[in-house]
């Protein structure tokens, strides 16, 4: 198993009595893809928010590429290679695809430029080339001048992960990346995803309740419920496991 890129150690999270999150691990080795899973309330969304710095945790760690990050601010831990998308779409209505990729892209390599991106300025050719190529390998390339406020929300959310590889991160965590997408939306979502694993030194993070998006997309697949860890296993190891099943009763159908 190759090393952990990124990883949550002895996760204690708690909102007054109520603990949210106990004592959890999470470990994402590198280049793979982990999903994040488990009932409604069981933590999920607790743990993604502290491993990406808007919860500060009660106890334990969040360590990525080794070194500790649980003191670090979102933005200092984005500088870092961590990056996100929401739940909600985060897109400024007022700019157009290739503007969302391109801020991204500066804000991480050429701050410097930032006031000539808000002048207007048109992009040097090597950062044109990058922003094409980041474009063109999401199926952007014709939608590039729109404004992300008269993009359909399948487009949106595939702008969203373009935005969020622009900074080259070392781990993208996507919280619902196929929330209120239909089947071929989700499946493009899969197929950009799965590219962008094999084509760069990137780890993935999926919090998802479409099942069967974890089940066929990742390698490994963590459950929580009530705030602990439950299983944690191979797609179907996980979907076997008895007390995942249980878990599930009454709130969504296990497997696909
Ligand atoms: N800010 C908060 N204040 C108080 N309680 C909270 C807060 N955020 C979450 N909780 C509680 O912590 C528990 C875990 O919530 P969390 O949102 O992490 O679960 P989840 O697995 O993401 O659920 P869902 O699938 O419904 O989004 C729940 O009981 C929830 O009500």
């Amino acid at each position: 198993m190759t090393a952990a890129v990124l990883e949550a150690r002895g996760v204690t999270v708690r909102f007054g009595g109520l603990v949210a999150v106990n004592n959890v691990d999470f470990v994402v080795p590198g280049n793979a893809i982990v999903g994040l899973v488990g009932p409604n309330g069981a933590g999920k969304t607790t743990l993604f928010e502290t491993i990406s710095g808007f919860i500060t945790p009660n106890a334990g760690d969040i360590v990525l590429g080794g070194e500790p990050v649980t003191r670090l601010s979102p933005q200092a831990r984005a500088r870092r290679g961590i990056s996100r998308t929401f739940q909600r779409m985060e897109l400024f209505p007022e700019l157009t695809v290739r503007q969302h990729v391109l801020l991204s892209r500066r804000v991480t390599h050429r701050p410097s430029r930032l006031r000539e991106f808000v002048l207007g300025s048109y992009e040097a050719p090597a950062e044109r080339e990058a922003v094409d190529g980041l474009l063109s390998s999401l199926g952007l390339t014709d939608v590039a001048d729109r404004y992300a406020a008269t993009l359909p929300l399948g487009v949106g959310r595939l702008v969203e992960v373009a935005r969020s590889l622009a900074a080259d991160p070392r781990v993208l965590l996507l919280d619902e990346p196929s929330s209120g997408l239909d089947e071929t939306e989700t499946d493009r979502l899969a197929e950009v995803l799965l590219d962008a694993r094999k084509t760069r030194e990137l780890a993935l993070v999926l919090v998802e309740h479409n099942l069967s998006l974890v089940l066929g997309l990742c390698d490994e697949v963590q459950v929580l419920d009530f705030g602990e860890t439950i299983a944690r296993g191979t797609p179907a190891e996980v979907r076997d496991d008895p007390r995942v099943q249980a878990a599930y009763i009454g709130d969504v159908e296990v497997g696909a």
